[in-house]
């Protein structure tokens, strides 16, 4: 059976969950903090979570096996057939990851941790994040999912992308991000509502306290 490395609080490891349970592959869910065990690297060789283990061998990068995951189970697709819109599937994807969760998370040490991240790293993250802003705004029109009436991995990946955010965003700036996309609220709501997502969330809200000890006791 396929196995799921990594832990309820990352928002990578949610992402490639909602994704098994969406399509109902059976997994085991392994429970691995990052850092902790050298031996995981075979796994992930850079010692991140998620990562997966098949029959195959490892995968690590969320992005690479979420499009694993649809081309090994292609019932349920979270991916057009189209090719044209397969790729910009890819792209607000992409977009997602590099303008809103890899700035957001220059802002982690301050938020997690309570170290200080410097002003120009705080003025830089937020202009990065008001262009992703500004870039969602051009791409996304809500109908009611990101491309349509069917749910892609777009959605899946823009969502766990922006919990990230909004986290980061609401604690440093008090920035409401989702306010700044017309629609995005609705499209959030809407994402947050679905059972998967309320197993996640709980899962997530359970986790933290431990987590956030953890993080403290290391900085
Ligand atoms: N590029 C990786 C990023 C995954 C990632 O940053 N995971 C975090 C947990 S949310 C992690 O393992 N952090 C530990 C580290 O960076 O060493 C992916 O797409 O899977």
């Amino acid at each position: 059976m396929l196995k799921l490395y990594g832990f309820a609080v990352s928002n990578y490891f949610n992402m490639v969950k909602h994704v098994l349970l969406y399509k109902g592959v059976e997994f085991e869910e392994v429970l691995t903090f990052p850092g902790m065990d050298p031996a995981y690297n075979s796994k992930s060789p850079m010692g991140k979570v998620p990562s997966i283990e098949t029959e195959h061998g490892c995968l690590a990068e969320s992005s690479v096996i979420l499009s694993y995951l649809e081309a090994a189970y292609p019932a349920r697709p979270l991916l057009p057939a189209d090719e044209w819109q397969r790729a910009k599937v890819g792209e607000l994807m992409k977009m997602a990851e590099l303008y809103f969760e890899l700035p957001a998370r220059r802002l982690f040490p301050e938020v997690l941790a309570g170290k200080k991240v410097s002003d120009d790293v705080k003025a830089e993250v937020r202009e990065t994040i008001t262009k992703g802003c500004q870039a969602l705004a051009l791409l996304a029109k809500p109908a009611p999912y990101m491309f349509g009436e069917a749910m892609t991995m777009a959605d899946v990946a823009l969502r766990y992308c922006l919990l990230t955010c909004k986290l980061a965003t609401g604690a440093i700036y008090k920035w409401d991000v989702v306010a700044d996309v017309p629609g995005l609220r609705e499209w959030d709501e809407m994402m947050a509502a679905s059972d998967i997502s309320k197993q996640l969330d709980q899962a997530m809200q359970e986790g933290m306290a431990s987590f956030l000890e953890a993080v403290k006791a290391k900085a």
